[in-house]
């Protein structure tokens, strides 16, 4: 059997772990796709910088694209990352007759459909385990074992850097830039970490997960993102008060709308959850997901989300899929979105918030707090005071609303004399 040659673009943390494992796996790998797996050729960006990998002087390049178009090459690994010039170089891949194998959230979740096209077009498979939540198997779940039922809802952690971040803070009392410095450092962070720490990032994840899981095209514009920079001290203590935590959660899920259709609510920001939640105990940068489907009710996937050797695992369950598609002369499941469902603005989302305020402790304070919240229809789960005089301290709970209905009653809290200062505002999951 001839070998299959398999072109690596990109050598940093993802691709240099891709490259040892095709390495020291070689013979494993051959065995399990039934033919030699070989590395045609490795694309990077400088030739002389310092790799964690031995890569043989002959195979490293600087044009990817020349790698890419190879006849000879008949898979391309992309993870380089970023929108271009991953783009052009999957494109062409596809255009010269290799099958990809990407890790690149941030261009599947910008342009899936220029590149699915240009994969049927081609009768080549384009496969992204590695996009979304590094070793964790949960786009072929989603797309293959549960092709059968009816997925509702997909909710987790899915950035490695921010759940780190906010683990130190809430464990170590870690400062966020120090806690950011040791994600970058252990290799989780994007090549800008602003894509993580502003929640681009899970965003974009948030979308692959939302268009395999409802079977519809959601982009990253699609999503309402939120990202943790504005998450203080004071709410990871306001949290910890409450015997809580501040955890980063993507969900997406099917809402029922007037008409009798479905619409898609995909969103991405911080969330309050109290300690005994199973998404709460997961801890540096490991991610979790939660699926809720109709007939098999709730199924969670943990694992590590982020580093090297995690994602490049899915990397090569992938490669392995793809090679033996070669070798049969076959593709595997594409895409399937072939459900239009409309994306509701997150003003509409039904969500709760948890609200703490300093307030002056004068008389008839509560109930002014309440008429705010119920002149908007939002009901008040609990509601604590803590301390007195001038440094009274409010903390509401509220009951579900649309979280226009509760950002609306927030502006009004916030302009209240009552009120010194909205201490922290965060939306919360879970029996608080
Ligand atoms: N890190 C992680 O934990 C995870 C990453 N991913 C995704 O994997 C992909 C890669 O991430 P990661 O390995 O962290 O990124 P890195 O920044 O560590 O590595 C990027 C690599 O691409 C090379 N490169 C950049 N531009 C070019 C170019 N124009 N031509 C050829 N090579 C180029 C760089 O070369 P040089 O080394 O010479 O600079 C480097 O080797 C991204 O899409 C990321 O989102 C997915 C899941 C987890
Ligand atoms: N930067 C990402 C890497 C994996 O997708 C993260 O922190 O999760």
């Amino acid at each position: 059997m001839r070998p299959l040659k398999v072109a690596v673009l990109g050598c940093g943390s993802v691709g240099s772990q891709v490259v040892r494992l095709l390495t020291e796996q070689a013979g494993d790998l051959a065995a399990r796709v039934g033919a030699p797996v070989e590395l045609a050729g490795v694309a990077v960006r400088r030739l002389d910088a310092p790799r964690e990998v031995d890569v043989p002087q002959a195979l490293l390049t600087t044009d990817a694209l020349a790698l890419a178009r190879r006849d000879d090459v008949d898979v391309v690994v992309e993870v380089i990352g970023g929108i271009e010039p991953a783009r052009s170089l999957i494109l062409a891949a596809l255009e010269s007759g290799a099958s990809v194998v990407t890790a690149n959230k941030a261009l599947l979740a910008e342009d899936g459909a220029t590149l699915f096209e240009a994969a049927e077009k081609a009768g080549r498979d384009l496969y992204y385990e590695a996009a979304v939540a590094g070793a964790i198997p949960i786009l072929r779940p989603l797309r293959e074992s549960l092709a059968g039922d009816r997925v509702t809802k997909v909710m987790g952690i899915v950035n490695g850097t921010t759940n780190y971040i906010l683990d130190k803070m809430d464990t170590h009392g870690s400062g966020f830039d120090e806690a950011l410095a040791e994600a970058q450092e252990l290799g989780y962070a994007e090549a800008d970490p602003t894509a993580d720490v502003e929640g681009f990032d899970a965003a974009a994840k948030a979308a692959i997960l939302a268009s395999l899981a409802f079977h519809s095209r959601v982009t990253a514009n699609d999503v309402h993102r939120e990202g943790i920079s504005d998450v203080t001290a004071a709410d990871v203590a306001s949290a910890k008060a409450m015997g809580s935590v501040v955890k980063l959660l993507a969900i997406a899920e099917l809402r029922a709308v007037p008409g009798g259709d479905e619409a898609v609510s995909a969103r991405v920001h911080p969330v309050m959850i109290p300690r005994s939640h199973p998404l709460a105990s997961v801890r540096e940068a490991f991610n979790a997901v939660f699926v809720e489907s109709e007939a098999a009710g709730e199924l969670m996937f943990y694992g590590r989300g982020a580093g090297g050797a995690p994602t490049a695992s899915a990397v090569l369950g992938d490669l392995v899929t793809v090679a033996r598609n070669r070798i049969q002369d076959t593709t595997g499941a594409g895409e399937s979105a072939y459900a239009d469902r409309q994306v509701l603005p997150m003003g509409e989302t039904i969500t709760r918030y948890h609200v703490s305020l300093d307030v002056a402790d004068k008389a008839g304070v509560l109930a002014a707090v309440a008429t705010a919240f119920a002149e908007h229809d939002v009901s008040i789960q609990t509601v604590r005071q803590e301390g007195r005089d001038a440094d009274a301290q409010l903390v509401v709970v509220s009951h579900q609303a649309t979280d226009a209905q509760l950002a609306a009653t927030v502006e009004v809290l916030r302009g209240m004399d009552i009120v010194r200062d909205v201490t922290s505002v965060m939306r919360v999951e879970g029996e608080l």
